[in-house]
């Protein structure tokens, strides 16, 4: 294969603190190399490195036989590097052909000559986008496919993609591993970075485990499995989490009585009881996320009622229902205080200028206890949150919550970011918050994660509750079945996202 990448002895530093720590790495045109590593083991640092954003310190990068060190993302772009971030830059007013040119030297051509060459890249990809709709309007899998489509419109020979699937149901992982794989058909090599080890084995030829900022070890994707990889990465054997066993079993905290939202929320009527954990199921358009926003009252409700604690309540915004005790962690990516400080950010409460000297040693040890459970990695916590991974960021976010005093708590997709071992610990957290008597929805795309963590599981499909599986009769595949209203057999949880290939709607 024609090598495209090499890259030797890298080092970078923020602040002064040594993050790379020698990298070497080559990547052929034609190949997709899985990248996976601990949160702040130093992907995003790495790809900040080759797509122009942070500037290494040493070592040496070669591209396509040239040697290479971009001062800039342009320059990056010039030389036919790319970068899809977790959370797309786009403007959510641009339409999908102004979007997919947004940067690139056609940017300014008229409108209608855009709008054409975006509909025959559309077309040669084979997939289902209107090229004049608003990307705010698309569900994540679709702005995904823009971003993808942007690289090849740009003219990218290495697409670097940082956890570009996370949060993205399995169904529509599949459709963007498709498109993936007919990229390097046209000689490109992408990047992947992903927490999914059973997707990265799914996508890549070859995956390199990164740890402590160098690489541990390259494998053959094909030679490898799920367990090897969770040892390497976590130098220990994955815990088997145990299903929980039987219903929750306490009073009733949470009722929802025919509630009506829009067009997108209709009848729908579930209890959560004290102590429970219920997962909610549901592709981006089946309405779950406007189903958990009218909870919290950022969607308005048009007819139905909720019960807190049998008492009908009213919740016509967050504060109300932080007022009520009903907490909400959403996935939107702007929901991280960056002002904060990581100690503040994890502080119960947070409001650290009123509180006495036993107070503050008090919740500055809870705060030092939760950066040690959950494996945050940081050398300062009066630091700023921005200093923080993705993933520790999210931590963060998470064991703020889980602190705040609720009776009830939504969380949307809580482990997005968060590495296979911490992710562990987020479930022993919800487990005894859930002990504690608070009632749990949680909101996740990840199936396994739903049937491992979750008492029942409501599945929602077109604006509907269509069932509630008790955890002891359901497995991914049901669930699956129920989100998509048409059977889906993936013989095994392992095979599910390289099989679930069946042409959802995003494909033509
Ligand atoms: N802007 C910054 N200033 C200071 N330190 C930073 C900054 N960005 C990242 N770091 C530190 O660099 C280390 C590596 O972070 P990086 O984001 O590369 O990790 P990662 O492997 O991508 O993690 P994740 O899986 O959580 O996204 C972390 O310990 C983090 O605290």
């Amino acid at each position: 294969m024609d090598l495209l990448l090499h890259a030797d002895g890298i080092h970078a530093s923020y602040d002064q603190r040594h993050i790379l720590k020698g990298i070497g790495f080559s990547l052929h045109r034609g190949e997709i190399l899985g990248l996976i590593g601990t949160n702040g083991a130093g992907k995003t640092t790495l790809m900040d490195v080759l797509s122009g954003s942070h500037k290494h310190d040493s070592g040496q990068l070669m591209l396509a036989g040239e040697k290479y060190g971009p001062d800039s993302v342009e320059e990056a772009q010039a030389c036919g590097v790319g970068l899809i971030p977790q959370n797309f830059r786009l403007l959510p007013e641009q339409t999908v052909a102004e979007a997919i040119f947004r940067g690139t030297f056609q940017a300014n051509k008229p409108h209608l000559e855009l709008r054409d060459q975006a509909l025959t890249l559309i077309r040669d990809i084979g997939i289902a986008l209107d090229p004049d709709v608003r990307v705010g309007t698309l569900i994540r899998a679709e702005q995904a496919l823009v971003e993808v489509l942007r690289m090849v419109a740009e003219e990218a020979q290495l697409v670097i993609m940082d956890e570009v699937a996370a949060s993205l149901p399995d169904h529509d992982v599949a459709v963007l591993h498709k498109v993936l794989r007919m990229l390097i058909g046209q000689g490109r090599a992408i990047i992947y970075i992903t927490h999914r080890l059973d997707e990265v084995r799914s996508i890549a030829h070859r995956i390199a485990v990164l740890r402590d900022g160098r690489v541990h070890k390259t494998l053959e994707a094909s030679r490898t499995d799920v367990g090897e990889l969770a040892f390497l990465l976590l130098q220990q054997e994955l815990e088997d989490s145990a299903r929980p066993a039987g219903p929750a079993g306490g009073d009733e905290a949470l009722r929802v009585l025919k509630l009506n939202a829009g067009k997108n929320v209709r009848d729908v009527t579930f209890s959560v009881a004290k102590g429970e954990i219920f997962g909610l199921a549901g592709t981006h358009r089946s309405g779950i996320y406007q189903l958990v926003e009218a909870l919290v009252g950022i969607h308005p409700i048009s007819s139905g009622q909720i019960l807190l604690n049998g008492q009908a309540v009213q919740i016509q915004s967050l504060e109300d229902a932080a007022r009520l005790r009903v907490g909400y962690l959403s996935d939107a990516a702007d929901a991280v205080d960056t002002d904060a400080s990581i100690a503040n950010g994890l502080r119960p409460g947070s409001d650290a200028g009123l509180a006495d000297l036993h107070t503050e040693i008090t919740q500055l040890r809870t705060v030092i206890e939760l950066v040690r459970r959950m494996r945050i990695r940081t050398t300062n916590i009066h630091g700023s949150i921005t200093t923080l991974s993705g993933g520790d960021r999210q931590k963060v976010e998470l064991a703020k919550w889980m602190s705040t005093d609720c009776d009830v708590l939504i969380l949307s997709h809580p482990s997005r970011g968060i590495d296979i071992g911490a992710k562990e610990t987020v479930y022993k957290m919800l487990t005894e918050l859930s002990q504690s008597g608070v009632a749990i929805i949680l909101l996740s795309s990840d199936m396994s994660e739903l049937v491992n963590w979750c008492h029942r599981i409501g599945v929602m499909r077109e604006g509907e509750l269509v069932t509630i599986e008790a955890n002891a009769n359901t497995n991914e595949d049901v669930l699956v079945h129920h989100m998509l209203g048409q059977k889906f057999d993936s013989k095994g949880s392992e095979a599910r996202r390289v099989k679930a290939q069946e042409p959802g709607p995003l494909l033509r």
